[in-house]
């Protein structure tokens, strides 16, 4: 393990305020005592053990806002597990909160008129969520508001949009996952952490199938090149080899998002993360208090968010095919070698194609640095230059047209003098 370091970016929340209705009040009987190292202990028998599954933790800095009110009656604080159309299966705490069920709430019309604008304000998996009941039987329940997102993975929509969709909410660890066999895609491997840094959330890579392969080191190594930064764990998932480090990730609470293409053994690997533990002290009594209750059980939370046994979660993405950049998408993480080599050129603006004195195709002359990944680097930040243009033409056409609107608008409806 090589050391890292791993920048925490908090997300700009650009909208206002944690959304509709009377502020939930986290704050209060939840209030949880200060923690050293800001994490939620398995097993704890704090208050709301069962919202410490989840990995809830206020004293995380920038994980939920606390506003002062007590929780009203009717309203309770989830996590999403399962993104539907307009509705979420949300974990909830049940009445003794210590166990969790499984609830599906409808949006409320307001986080619908939201979304039709802007596809990030829908509850993704892994989101907070203020669920507000609306039937007198505590039976429906409406999601209020999504709190702001600590970190967020987000792709670019297949429809080109210039917001893009978020595939995880709330991630402490975006792990790319790969395939040592059949082939390792270095290029899906940048692109994917290129989504992982901007999630700004750990960043790692996982390899998995090393039974299939005899030895690793050099093809660790080939990752570790297009890594810099990163951690990179190794699996044998099917002989469960390996899985220690992801383990103590979610031991610690955290929630872990699984990045990969399909049929790189993020199905695998996640069952084998949340299955229940037959270590010594760690099974019947882990399994028994992950009680979650109803027929989710084995339905519902059979896909996104996933509750490990010893705490923590592990949030399923789907295979992801063809992961586009968004506007927001940062590449300065991923090629911190070739930006590193780049500050040794002769000239600022180089574009290490032709120029004299450059130390980028000095490094590739003499092979600190491949061509592909070079090629890699310049491939990447074209498309993030053509999407942030497109989201330029995007958002000047919207103007225009709004302009347009309130013209016609004046004109239909001069000023009386
Ligand atoms: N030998 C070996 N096989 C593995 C390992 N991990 C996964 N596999 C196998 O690889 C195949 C694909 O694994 P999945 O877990 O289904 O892959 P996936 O990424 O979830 O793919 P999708 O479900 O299509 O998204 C399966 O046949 C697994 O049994 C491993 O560590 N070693
Ligand atoms: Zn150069």
């Amino acid at each position: 393990m090589t050391s890292t370091h791993h920048p925490v970016r908090s997300i700009p929340d650009d909208r206002e305020g944690p959304g509709p209705g009377p502020g939930p009040g986290l704050e209060g009987p939840h209030r949880r005592p200060a923690r050293a190292a800001g994490r939620v202990a398995p097993h704890d028998d704090d208050a709301l053990p069962a919202l410490a599954r989840l990995g809830w933790d206020a004293d995380r800095p920038g994980t939920l806002t606390t506003p002062p009110e007590p929780l009203a009656p009717d309203v309770v604080v989830g996590r999403v597990c399962r993104a539907h159309l307009r509705a979420a299966d949300v974990l909830v705490p049940d009445d003794d909160g210590t166990s969790l069920r499984v609830l599906t709430a409808q949006w409320h019309p307001r986080l619908v008129r939201e979304t039709a604008s802007d596809p990030r304000a829908v509850p993704a998996a892994g989101d907070w969520v203020v669920l507000r009941r609306t039937d007198r039987e505590r039976t429906a329940f409406q999601i209020d508001a999504v709190l702001p997102r600590r970190t967020e993975v987000v792709r670019a929509e297949a429809g080109g949009t210039s917001h893009g969709q978020v595939l995880a909410a709330n991630v402490d660890v975006a792990a790319v996952v790969e395939g040592l066999v059949p082939d390792l895609d270095l290029g899906r491997l940048e692109r994917l952490l290129a989504l992982a840094w901007s999630s700004g959330a750990r960043p790692l890579v996982v390899l998995t199938k090393a039974d299939l392969v005899t030895g690793t080191r050099s093809a660790v190594a080939e990752v570790a090149a297009v890594a810099p930064g990163v951690e990179v764990v190794t699996v044998a998932t099917t002989l469960g080899r390996g899985l220690e480090p992801l383990r103590e990730i979610l031991a610690a609470g955290a929630t872990i998002a699984l990045l990969g293409a399909s049929g790189v053994g993020k199905s695998t690997l996640l069952n084998a993360l949340v299955a229940p533990t037959t270590a010594a002290g760690g099974g019947p009594m882990a399994t028994r208090s992950l009680g979650v209750e109803g027929k989710g059980r084995h339905t519902t939370v059979t896909r996104e968010l996933h509750l490990a046994p010893d705490g923590g979660a592990v949030l399923d993405t789907p295979g992801l095919r063809t992961v586009g950049l968004t506007a927001g998408t940062s590449l300065d993480e991923v090629f911190t070698d070739v930006t590193d080599l780049a500050g040794g050129c002769r000239f600022r603006d180089c574009t290490h194609r032709t120029e004299p004195g450059c130390a980028v195709l000095a490094a590739v002359a003499d092979g600190r640095l491949t061509a592909r990944r070079l090629e890699s680097h310049r491939k990447l930040e074209r498309e993030a230059m053509w999407v942030a243009a497109r989201t330029d033409q995007r958002l000047r056409a919207e103007l225009t047209d709004r302009w347009k609107q309130v013209a016609r608008s004046q004109r239909r409806s001069p000023k009386r003098r």
